[in-house]
């Protein structure tokens, strides 16, 4: 039988209401809605209507914007053109704060099973994803709905399996979910390769500031760049949007920039992903064997704002489920991030306040995360 909701307002949400929605968009689909629910409706102004939500389609005078992302040769990169790849990296994280890794080396046998199990888990039953729910956003494993479901007021037409990398993998490993039983195997694959390609464009795009591992060893008295970000904090976050009955209502994700240095995304082939760019809102074409990169907040500080970290948000469309794979990487939790001191200059002043991982956990638990507000909240220039 198909699941009937009134359309009450958020306030006079009764409790049974609650629970569905803390349960998901999976659970609530599986009802059989032909209708958002109105604690999904987003308020007229926050509406996908500046671009398009359903493939093609134009409402109103706005078109489909899409956007063919620079695309950086992981392979030049490693190779005997070096520095033209780098020139184009640095053109990327300026212009864009995103840019596509082709040729970058995982093996699609790889990518694939991390694909699949993801798919699989979100097929298991509610009661089996629920053990993995959690309020501790430092738990080694949460499943959970919408942004932060304890604070967001209008839930976002997302469900997440996030599976948190650190200290070390031996040690999360026994909390990570049992089922599906390849899911362990696949994931830990799957965040050794992004890790080694995360480590590996720092490299680059520390080259591509300037900032070789010479200088950044003195910058910090001694102490090794390159250590300090191969101790960083690694998250597998697995974003799953069932299709929606009115997909113009809502959104997957509300506009965000992401807190860490560097976000390295595995799209399926339905579109969903949108950047702003010139003003307005693009979509991201999925590029077959390949992974969309983008600068983080903390990347933004570091590189004293020469490279962005751009807003972007994912629609939702009414025909296709879509699933994202994103390794989120930074610093480790107890370290200062701030503009490295080589980018200072008269020309180029400090623009943002040394800040910690602790200021952007206690951030987004606070209140409802929106645009950049985390990251304007750490700049000294705006
Ligand atoms: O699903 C996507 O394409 C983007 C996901 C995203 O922005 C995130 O996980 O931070
Ligand atoms: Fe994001």
């Amino acid at each position: 039988m198909g699941l009937i909701i009134e359309p009450v307002v958020a306030e006079e949400t009764s409790f049974d209401q609650i629970q569905l929605y803390q349960k998901g968009v999976r659970s609530l689909c599986e009802g059989g809605i032909t209708k958002v629910p109105p604690k999904y409706i987003l308020p007229e102004e926050e509406r996908p209507d500046s671009g398009t939500w359903d493939f093609g389609t134009k409402y109103g005078s706005s078109e489909v914007d899409n956007l063919k992302l620079p695309v950086i040769d992981f392979a030049q990169l490693q190779g005997s053109n070096r520095s033209h790849a780098l020139s184009s990296l640095a053109k990327a994280c300026q212009d864009y704060g995103f840019f596509q890794l082709i040729n970058h080396g995982i093996e699609a046998e790889v990518i694939r099973r991390m694909g699949d199990v993801s798919k699989r888990f979100f097929d298991l039953p509610f009661e089996e994803r629920s053990k993995y729910m959690s309020k501790d956003m430092s738990s080694p494993v949460r499943y959970g709905t919408s942004y932060n479901q304890n604070n967001d007021k209008v839930f976002c037409w997302r469900d997440f399996l996030k599976l948190s990398c650190h200290p070390s993998l031996s040690e999360v490993l026994p909390h990570w979910p049992s089922s599906p039983v390849d899911l362990r195997e696949a994931a830990v694959n799957f965040s050794e390769n992004t890790k080694f390609l995360y480590l590996m464009l720092m490299e680059a795009i520390k080259e591509s500031l300037g900032l070789d591992r010479e200088t950044t060893e003195s910058e910090n008295n001694g102490e090794d760049d390159s250590t300090k970000f191969e101790d960083g904090s690694q998250l597998i976050v697995v974003n799953c949007y069932p299709s929606c009955p009115e997909p113009e209502l809502t959104l997957g994700l509300l506009p965000h920039s992401d807190y860490g240095l560097l976000t390295i995304l595995l799209q399926d082939e339905v579109k969903g992903l949108q950047i702003q760019h010139g003003g307005r809102w693009v979509t991201v074409e999925p590029l077959p064997n390949s992974f969309v990169v983008n600068v983080g907040d903390h990347l933004e500080i570091f590189s004293n704002g020469r490279y962005k970290s751009v807003v972007h948000r994912v629609l939702v469309n009414s025909s296709k489920s879509r699933i994202s794979i994103a390794s989120l990487h930074s610093l480790p939790f107890d370290r200062m991030i701030r503009p490295s001191p080589k980018l200072i200059d008269r020309a180029n002043p400090k623009r943002y306040k040394d800040t910690d991982f602790s200021s952007f956990l206690e951030h987004i638990a606070s209140r409802e995360h929106k645009n950049k507000n985390f990251l304007e909240s750490r700049k000294l220039i705006s």
